[in-house]
């Protein structure tokens, strides 16, 4: 569904090129996402999280590299088919639920809203957005507005919004971000129920771990590149279905390139550089200091 390869996204300031600063937001990203997936991205603030959100959308288009959704080359599309992609291809839910709605019209009307760009019947529009506000457990809401709706109400009225016209990822920037620990479990449960129940795609950037927590697969974005997964696979069968403890990954890119967790080198003192030895099944990553075991221990 998404496929990013090599993502570089560079932002230059200042009006004139001598006098500019440039900030490369995305430097060679990695990134794949199954259809079907629900899927966690996570890191610190500046990594880039929102650059690749507003690339996936079609908002922005990257400076180099090559990023597609469901097909789509995100870099050379231009014009009317930018507007389809936007309108059908992808959903989007932003962190102030305020910004996701239009004050003066219904939690209904604003699900039709995009219908109606779409060229969707009037009919179908009705029906498709009572559908999609019982799916999100807020049918009895559908004749108020934002102002009448508690923000976790908005906010699934918005991923509503957001599934009108069926897209086949869903992009969500900080969902939770301004809600309390209740509401955000509410509101993690209607994306999961847009994912099971409708097979959408739905790509999270949270710093919420409770979100990270839940979710089959987190991506770690350091420094405008992928740099760590986490995996948690399904419970064996008889135990609740609670998700087995994570075992994080390192992604090594295209080229070879590897991130170390700050934890694993800084105990170690690596820095700099470091020494190699290949082994049958694995690679030792040793301080340029130490001479590797003759014997082999100490792996
Ligand atoms: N329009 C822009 N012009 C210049 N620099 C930008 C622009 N947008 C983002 N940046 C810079 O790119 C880097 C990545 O920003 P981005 O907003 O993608 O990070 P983020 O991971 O989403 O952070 P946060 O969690 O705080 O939202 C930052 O250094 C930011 O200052």
């Amino acid at each position: 569904m998404v496929a990013c390869e090599s993502l570089v996204r560079i932002f230059r300031t200042g009006t004139r090129a001598r006098d500019g600063v440039e900030v490369q937001a995305l430097q060679g990203l990695d990134l794949t996402v199954r259809e079907g997936e629900l899927l966690a991205l996570v890191g610190a603030s500046g990594s880039g999280k929102s650059t690749l959100l507003a690339i996936l959308a079609g908002l922005d288009t990257p400076s180099a590299g090559t990023a597609r959704v469901a097909g789509t080359d995100l870099g050379t599309l231009k014009g009317r088919a930018r507007t389809a992609y936007r309108r059908r291809t992808v959903g989007t839910i932003q962190q102030q639920t305020a910004a996701n709605l239009l004050p003066y019209l219904t939690a209904r009307e604003n699900v039709q809203l995009p219908m109606g760009y779409a060229g969707v019947p009037r009919r179908r529009r009705a029906e498709r957005a009572m559908e999609l506000l019982g799916l999100m457990g807020i049918a009895e809401a559908a004749d108020r507005t934002p102002a009448m709706l508690s923000g976790g109400e908005q906010q699934r009225v918005a991923i509503a919004v957001a599934l009108a016209n069926e897209p086949r990822l869903l992009l969500a920037d900080e969902p939770t971000g301004e809600l309390d620990t209740a509401t955000s479990e509410e509101i993690f449960d209607a994306l999961r129920t847009a994912n099971t129940e409708l097979g959408t795609t739905v790509l999270i950037v949270t710093h919420d771990a409770l979100v990270a927590d839940q979710v089959s697969r987190t991506v770690r974005i350091r420094d405008g590149r992928t740099s760590a997964e986490v995996l948690r696979r399904p419970a064996a069968a008889g135990e609740d279905g609670v998700a087995a403890a994570g075992q994080e990954y390192a992604v090594l890119d295209r080229v070879g390139r590897l991130q170390l967790p700050r934890e694993f080198t800084e105990p170690l003192g690596l820095a700099h550089r470091v020494r190699l030895v290949l082994e049958a099944d694995h690679i030792e990553v040793w301080p340029d200091r130490e001479q590797p075991r003759a014997d082999g221990a100490g792996d």
